[in-house]
């Protein structure tokens, strides 16, 4: 049986009292790669934010990375968003220190202690992502496509049994965008599992994966034809 890493069903999504989509049944396994698309507004944020706890599930059942959304205390999020490596558009590095440091940053405030274990960690994570030489650069230092690998590296600091990436191809040009999907998709095949939302189209069709749908405030999966 494959290991079940999310499942919603018949859950709502709500901005405060509006609802953004609704009756979302979906499960997504170990090691999956899944595209969320969907026109601007339509949820894609909304949906995300909802499993990294950043919008409560009032309505419906969710299950994520083994822990229950509906039950979930403020006082659980820390321990869900170690569980979870989140991605954003606009990558959300600390401008003022160093990529090391801002690794590390991560790693105090998700209780390391140990300064070899943090250092060890730090250059695991940057060789994943192709950054190693990179340690002592700042931020502003590096280009936007560097910087999305960074976010990527602090995203796998914890060993996540899940990737959250919300359009992280959003603020990057077309050829930059493929390096980092080329970083992702490395980063699935070791057995990392990924959601992204994304609308760029460009990319599913470059690297066809299993597509969830947000449209009418529904989710669905699509299923991509094979060109030919
Ligand atoms: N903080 C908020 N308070 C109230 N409503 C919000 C808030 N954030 C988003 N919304 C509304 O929720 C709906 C879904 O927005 P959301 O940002 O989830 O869409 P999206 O698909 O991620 O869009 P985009 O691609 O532009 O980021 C929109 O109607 C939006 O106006």
């Amino acid at each position: 049986m494959p290991e079940v890493i999310l499942e919603l069903n018949n859950a709502s999504i709500f901005q405060r009292e509006s609802l953004v989509l609704s009756d979302i049944n979906i499960q997504i396994e170990k090691g999956e790669f899944v595209y969320l698309i969907g026109k601007t507004g339509t949820g894609k944020s909304s949906f995300m934010k909802t499993l990294y706890g950043d919008l409560p599930l009032k309505e419906g059942r969710g299950k994520i990375v083994g822990m229950d959304l509906n039950s979930l205390k403020e006082k659980n999020i820390p321990h869900l968003r170690r569980k979870l490596g989140v991605v954003f558009q606009d990558f959300k590095l600390l401008n003022d220190r160093n990529v090391e440091q801002n690794l590390i940053f991560v790693l105090r405030a998700t209780g390391w202690k140990d300064k070899d274990k943090m250092k060890n960690k730090v250059v695991e994570v940057l060789d994943k992502v192709d950054m190693k030489t990179k340690n002592f650069k700042f931020p502003y230092q590096l280009s936007g496509g560097e910087q999305q690998r960074i976010a990527i590296a602090r995203a796998l600091l914890n060993d996540p049994e899940l990737i959250l990436a919300d359009e992280p191809t959003g603020n990057l040009d077309p050829q930059t965008s493929v390096e980092v999907m080329e970083v992702l998709q490395e980063i699935n095949r070791n057995g990392n599992t990924i959601l992204m939302a994304t609308h760029d189209y460009a990319l599913l069709l470059k690297y066809p994966s299993k597509t969830l749908k947000c449209d009418g405030q529904k989710v669905f999966e699509v299923i991509q034809k094979k060109a030919g």
